[in-house]
């Protein structure tokens, strides 16, 4: 997809990654500003469990690596509400829901190009949650101080992580992600109705080129029977041409299709059964059943089914 964000004096190599659909229907950034990294890694512990644009937050003069000199500045900076200037402009700001907002905690607060960014950036309306990088200082002065900076904004729980914590808190940041009800919603597919045998089931249909020409047949009939106490297949009315390399497992659920032999499957149990659930002929997910598998055991071998959309 095309990068939604524009920026400014920042190398390629900085411009945000895999600009993404957002999730839910919710656009989601996460913007930061990180001096040694360990912001940097909870950002992107976000950005991997939320579809979110990411982007860091770059001042235009660098801080200072020598810690002492580094603390003498940002406690100046810190005492003046001093707003150091930023390079980093996010041209489309206003189409974000989600704004996170990661710093490392300095003199026990927000550091300075944070207070730049918020500052400068209209974040009224949106739905605000800061993240932070710490040592052994809690955060509560710096959520505080994001409040106050954005008045007009829904501030979410925070998070803070310790330094020493940080490459193992990948799992903490997805817990608290649940809790503040932010996680990564799965694209849905087209909903898709198949009956077969007085029963009606439920499912979804992925939306790749294959099961995109397949569901350009439906309604599509087929004969199908039972095999192996795993699955239902049978020979397809017509042959797709759109077909790919396929794999060798599934998952209890999964309708495919094999090139090999032109047929349609459903497998609806066994997947982690030691024999039955390896396959010897590659298969291509299409779509998924969603409603109850058990059904399936209680059906006759042989039966026809048909695939629909969803009405
Ligand atoms: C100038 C300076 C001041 C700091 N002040 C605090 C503090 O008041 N409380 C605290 O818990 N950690 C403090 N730290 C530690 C940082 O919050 C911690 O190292 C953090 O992980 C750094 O994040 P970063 O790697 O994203 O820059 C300070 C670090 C620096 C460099």
């Amino acid at each position: 997809g095309e990068s939604r964000m524009g920026l400014q004096g920042m190398p390629p190599s900085e411009n945000p990654e895999y600009p993404v659909e957002p999730s839910g229907d919710k656009k989601v950034l996460v913007v930061y500003f990180s001096h040694t990294g360990n912001t940097r890694t909870i950002a992107a512990y976000i950005h991997d469990a939320v579809k979110s644009d990411l982007m860091e937050i770059r001042t235009a003069d660098a801080y200072p690596d020598a810690y002492d000199t580094l603390l003498a500045q940002v406690r100046e900076e810190v005492a003046t509400g001093y707003c150091p200037p930023l390079t980093t402009h996010i041209e489309n700001l206003a189409s974000y829901d989600v704004v996170f907002i990661g710093y490392p905690i300095w003199v026990e607060t927000v550091a300075p190009p944070i207070r730049t960014f918020l500052t400068t950036n209209d974040l009224s309306g949106k739905t605000v949650v800061p993240f932070c990088a710490s040592g052994t200082s809690s955060a509560e002065a710096s959520y505080r101080l994001v409040r106050s900076l954005c008045p007009q904004s829904t501030v979410l729980e925070g998070i803070a992580i310790e330094a020493s914590e940080v490459p193992s808190a990948e799992s903490q940041v997805q817990d608290w992600l649940g809790r503040i009800g932010i996680e990564r919603t799965e694209p849905q597919g087209a909903a898709v109705r198949i009956t077969a045998g007085g029963h009606t089931f439920t499912g979804e249909w992925l939306d790749t080129p294959l099961a995109n020409e397949i569901r350009g047949m439906f309604p599509l009939t087929a004969t199908l029977g039972r095999y192996g106490g795993r699955e239902y297949y049978g020979t397809m009315p017509q042959q797709p041409t759109d077909t790919e390399e396929g794999q060798l497992r599934f998952e209890n659920g999964d309708i495919t299709y094999c090139p090999s032999n032109n047929t349609i499957a459903i497998f609806y149990a066994k997947a982690d059964d030691p024999d039955m659930g390896q396959l010897t002929m590659r298969i291509i997910p299409i779509g998924k059943v969603t409603s109850e598998l058990g059904v399936f055991d209680e059906m006759e071998n042989r039966l026809e089914f048909t695939f629909d959309h969803s009405k």
